[in-house]
């Protein structure tokens, strides 16, 4: 179970984003949060993946807190690639960093072998983040967190991405939070919906 406990959460100098807020993931759910912009989606992602510390509160996986290092069950897939890669690694040595990228990743993810040698520069947007879905996945987390993820892809991209992370939870068993604007793609993928700020 994943598990945000008590979380209360503001940037300095900025309104407070949650006070006491708490949710549950169980393995297998696929739980779509949802708020109107700027009501923090994008932090709660950050805080579920351990990118940020709440002020208070907790998140644990199966009762343990997240490892301060080592690979995170948790893992965050962002709305900006860009914002994910050192710039001066390629491909394959970012991927190195997660062990062993299985090849079934890569062509699930429609990845070309050629893009592999190059850096976050030389690929356009939705071809970067493929390899940082297939990052997340190769670290093997038992919760995947999607922020808007897919925002960049065409929609035939769009559905072929989301079939294969689908696929890859169901058959892994992890658990998925994502962030969306699209009611049909919250409507296609979620178990459950998160109305953040609902009382
Ligand atoms: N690093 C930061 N420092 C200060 N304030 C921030 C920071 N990041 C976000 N904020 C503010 O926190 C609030 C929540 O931002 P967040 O990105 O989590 O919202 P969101 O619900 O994901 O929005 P959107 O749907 O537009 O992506 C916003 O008012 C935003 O301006």
């Amino acid at each position: 179970m994943l598990e945000a406990k008590d979380i209360s959460f503001a940037y300095s100098g900025g309104r407070v984003l949650y006070d006491g807020l708490s949710l549950q993931i169980a393995p297998g759910e696929r739980i779509a949060l949802c708020a109107p912009s700027g009501f923090g989606k994008t932090t709660l992602c950050r805080i579920l993946a351990g990118y940020l510390k709440p002020a208070a509160g907790s998140v644990m996986v199966d009762g343990s807190p997240l490892p301060l290092r080592g690979m995170c069950p948790v893992q965050l897939i962002g709305q900006h690639p860009e914002n994910m890669v050192d710039p001066r690694q390629t491909m394959d040595s970012m991927l190195a960093e997660a062990g062993d990228t299985p090849s079934e990743l890569l062509s699930g993810l429609g990845i070309r072998p050629e893009w592999r040698r190059r850096h976050a520069h030389e690929l356009s947007g939705g071809e970067l983040q493929r390899f940082c879905i297939a990052r997340a996945l190769a670290c093997a987390p038992r919760y995947l967190v999607a922020d808007e993820s897919t925002a960049m892809f065409d929609a035939v991209t769009q559905a072929r991405v989301w079939r294969f992370l689908m696929r890859w939870c169901e058959k892994n068993g992890a658990g998925l939070v994502f962030v969306s604007h699209s009611p049909e793609l919250i409507d296609h993928v979620a178990t459950r919906t998160i109305m953040l700020g609902a009382r």
